[in-house]
């Protein structure tokens, strides 16, 4: 089986592949600090708590933080006995390679969307992510990278807010019915909120209105859903996004190989 790794600034997935479907997902905080032992301790106790046998002979990791590539490849190499595929690093091809500044080192969870979103919908997209910032992926008609935009992150927001005011406490995002919030809770979830979905919209718009093709809108990361109650921000949503790309990655790297 392959082992797909997403780590995020704030998350790290482990999703399992059986060359169908993803027979398991796990979720924990990135720290850089986590060791391969650990890693793997986590990983099995998850794996025996659900009864599931897996043998893992593949790995591909995408990360945003470069410290925690390391360890992980001690995992890789000590577990399962296997050197992973490392997205944007050497040793690891994109089916279709970035058009953007010289010197620009993009992100590898933008490609890996990029690569899921093309393989599932062919090109002229926009992918918009909510991670720990929300990012906006332009996918050429021939399935490249060719530019997008950089958001803070919801979470981030209603954080930074907390953080920098006295009297601001810490709010979880939620939808307010209203937008004209009667206490600080409500208010600042308006903000944050309505915010957004102005964000998402214009930010959308204004791609579409610079870009010479019609274009379709996927929406991917744990807050989507949230943001498209009621409002047509999305053509659609895909929660396994990033995880499909990765899978479409490490199928093109067996191909070129073979
Ligand atoms: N209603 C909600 N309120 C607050 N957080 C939510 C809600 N729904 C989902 N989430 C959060 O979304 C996260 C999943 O989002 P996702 O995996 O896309 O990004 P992330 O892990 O936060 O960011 P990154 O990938 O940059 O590390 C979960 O950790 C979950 O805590
Ligand atoms: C923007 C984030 C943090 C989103 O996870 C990540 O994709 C990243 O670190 N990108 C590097 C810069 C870029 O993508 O242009
Ligand atoms: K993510």
């Amino acid at each position: 089986m392959l082992l797909c790794i997403d780590c995020g600034n704030t998350n790290t997935v482990f999703a399992l592949w059986d060359g169908d479907d993803f027979v398991c997902t796990f979720r924990t905080s990135t720290e850089w600090q986590r060791t391969a032992d650990q890693y793997f301790v986590w990983y099995t106790t998850l794996l025996n708590h659900h009864k599931i046998d897996a043998h893992v002979d593949e790995v591909i990791i995408s990360s945003t933080v470069p410290r925690v590539v390391f360890n992980l490849r001690v995992m890789a190499d000590r577990y399962f006995g296997t050197r992973p595929y490392v997205v944007t690093k050497a040793g690891c091809l994109l089916p279709v390679d970035p058009r953007v500044d010289e010197g620009t080192q993009v992100g590898p969870d933008r490609l890996v969307n990029t690569a899921g979103a093309f393989d599932r919908h062919g090109g002229d997209l926009i992918v918009v992510d909510f991670g720990t910032a929300t990012t906006f992926d332009v996918v050429a008609e021939d399935g490249a990278y060719v530019g997008g935009v950089i958001a803070p992150g919801v979470n981030l927001s209603l954080e930074a807010l907390h953080q920098a005011a006295a009297a601001l406490p810490h709010v979880d995002i939620t939808k307010p019915q209203a937008v004209i919030g009667t206490n600080t809770v409500a208010c600042m979830q308006s903000g944050v909120f309505w915010g957004y979905i102005g964000l998402i919209n214009g930010l959308c718009e204004r791609i579409k209105g610079e870009y010479d093709r019609p274009m379709k809108v996927v929406g991917t990361g744990g807050l989507a859903p949230l943001f498209s109650s009621g409002y047509a921000l999305f053509d659609c949503i895909e929660d396994d996004l990033t995880m499909h790309g990765l899978t479409v990655i490490h199928r093109f790297n067996k191909d070129q190989n073979n």
